[in-house]
């Protein structure tokens, strides 16, 4: 049928009478909706455009936790050209929305980006509308990163850890390009076999740039597109289609990205040396037993999504948690001594230690706390119109969760600005508390990549910990460099800014250790 019009109509004139239709119809629904009932308090949206001078430009939890007071709800609700957007910032609001039965399904599908699908992004596990197709996706991605499953890959984790502490160890000023290169290694390894050796590689590098391309234009107000989805046949020539232009380069970048990872299994395929990994192993299957296209499609879009998902994360939280040691030496040292007295100094620190660490497993927890590298989750909608606690929530609602304002409640978390990993004990006992940083729902876990993620950032910084004291960098006259505070929000990702530390190794023969191990 679109194809029809396109050829007696030229697209701009399409879309011109598209976006008049589009909007009138969403004015008029936006108007009756809104007199017929009551939305959550947030800031009065103003004709046409709504709220968007109200959302921040960045996306910005801390903006939304401003909200929460300016409006007197942890509740609350914001339009852009009559499209609906509901930030939660309680966590008995998130899972009575995300986890209780009655509500998940209605709060588990994903907002129209139209520009996501420009980019190629709709083979992305975290961007795939609540459905069969998604579920296929995630049957597969819990079979492979449950709690039993996720243990498969610890060698693979071992490795790149060592590898991260050799590399500190030869040059520690380039910590920064050290941690994007052990991220990334560990996830194309996992998943491919494939073993990047220089933050260089294109996987590494287009890798970036997608992602802050995609993260760019999927903000609130990241796309005139994702508002009015008429305009994407605008054509990329035209003036004004930048949106466009950038989801093309994005697109372009996705698929080498899902092509130079899948060409290197092959070679190692014809050339007898696979090394196992997610889709080696399915390859291998499919040798042996045969599977089809869709069994075929569905891991390949697994181990594109995981690639996305674990990397920049676990980028995140390595280079967050080198920061929060080098500023606070004395719980550093606290752990430390935890660590000298359970693994000694003969050997390298192992997952199999991690239930005789208590005060590191708090420490992990704190970190992901204070710093969550996804502090907005991944962007939901819902699926129907639904009344929660008295307030209208249309269906297509786009759903943000404030996992940033949970983690930083002072009910739950006095002093909430204050590293302090003593808060996760209770009469000397670790408490039972939900990882906030790994999202909601989606039928219950929020992150199903969890159990490998938390393997591989607990593994990181035990092994940081046992082979380096991290204090301040000192400057030619032998003062501390003061060390940069701030964290920047790259579209749905959070990251430390660049810093600077020094590295002093404390085991004798760390060298050997990780030579050896
Ligand atoms: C390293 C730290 C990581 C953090 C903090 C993190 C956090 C998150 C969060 C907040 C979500 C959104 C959940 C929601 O919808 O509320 C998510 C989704 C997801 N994560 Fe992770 N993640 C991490 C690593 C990983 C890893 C290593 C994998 C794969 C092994 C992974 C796979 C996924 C997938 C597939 C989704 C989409 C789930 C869905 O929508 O069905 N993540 N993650």
């Amino acid at each position: 049928m679109e194809t029809r019009f396109a050829t007696s109509f030229q697209p701009t004139t399409l879309a011109a009478a598209a976006v008049a239709l589009w909007l009138a119809a969403k004015l008029l629904k936006a108007f009756t909706a809104r007199k017929r009932e009551l939305y959550p308090p947030g800031p009065r949206p103003k004709f046409l455009i709504g709220n968007l001078l109200d959302l921040p430009s960045v996306i910005s939890p801390m903006a939304f936790a401003e909200w929460e007071k300016k409006y007197n709800s942890p509740l609350l609700h914001a339009e852009v050209f009559g499209r609906h957007i509901l930030i939660v910032n309680s966590l008995d609001d998130a899972i009575a929305l995300f986890e209780r039965p009655e509500r998940a399904r209605i709060y588990s599908d994903k907002p129209e980006f139209p520009v996501l699908d420009m980019m190629g992004m709709d083979i992305n596990v975290g961007m795939m509308p609540y459905g069969e197709h998604w579920r296929k996706h995630r049957r597969v991605s819990h079979q492979n990163f449950n709690i039993q499953a996720a243990l498969q890959y610890e060698p693979v984790q071992a490795k790149h850890v060592r590898n991260l502490l050799q590399n500190i160890l030869d040059s520690p000023a380039r910590f920064h390009d050290h941690n994007k290169l052990y991220s990334a290694a560990i996830t194309l390894s996992a998943m491919y076999g494939y073993e990047v050796k220089s933050i260089d590689d294109p996987c590494v590098t287009l890798a970036d740039e997608a992602l802050r391309l995609t993260s760019q234009l999927i903000t609130p107000g990241g796309s005139i597109i994702n508002v009015i989805p008429a305009l994407r046949h605008v054509p990329a020539w035209f003036p004004f289609a930048y949106s466009k232009r950038t989801a093309e380069k994005a697109k372009a970048m996705t698929e080498e990205i899902l092509r130079i990872p899948l060409e290197h299994v092959k070679r190692n395929f014809e050339r007898g040396t696979v090394s196992p990994s997610l889709v080696t192993n399915f390859y291998e299957r499919k040798l042996a037993v045969g599977a089809s296209e869709e069994e075929e499609m569905v891991i390949k879009n697994v181990a594109y999504t995981v690639y996305g998902a674990g990397s920049d994360t676990t980028a995140s939280l390595t280079y967050t948690f080198v920061y929060l040691m080098t500023v606070h030496p004395s719980i550093q040292r606290k752990a430390q001594e935890e660590i000298d007295r359970v693994v000694g100094s003969s050997r390298l620190p192992a997952l199999a230690d991690r239930k005789a660490l208590p005060y590191v497993e708090a420490v992990y927890r704190e970190v992901l706390r204070l710093y969550p590298p996804l502090p907005l989750g991944l962007p939901r909608a819902t699926s129907e119109d639904d009344v929660y606690d008295g307030y209208f929530i249309p269906k297509g609602t786009t759903v943000f969760t404030n996992i940033w304002a949970m983690s930083r409640n002072e009910r739950d978390y006095p002093d909430p600005s204050r590293f302090d990993p003593e808060r996760h004990f209770t009469n000397g006992q670790l408490m039972d508390e939900k990882a906030l940083a790994y999202g909601f729902g989606r039928r219950k876990v929020g992150c199903v990549g969890r159990p490998m993620a938390s393997n591989t950032v607990w593994l990181m910084m035990v092994s940081i910990l046992y082979a380096f004291t991290i204090t301040k960098a000192k400057d030619e006259d032998g003062n501390d460099v003061q060390v940069n505070d701030q964290f920047l929000s790259i579209g749905i990702m959070t990251h430390k800014q660049p810093f600077e530390c020094a590295f002093h190794p404390r085991i004798p023969g760390i060298r050997q250790l990780i030579a050896e191990a």
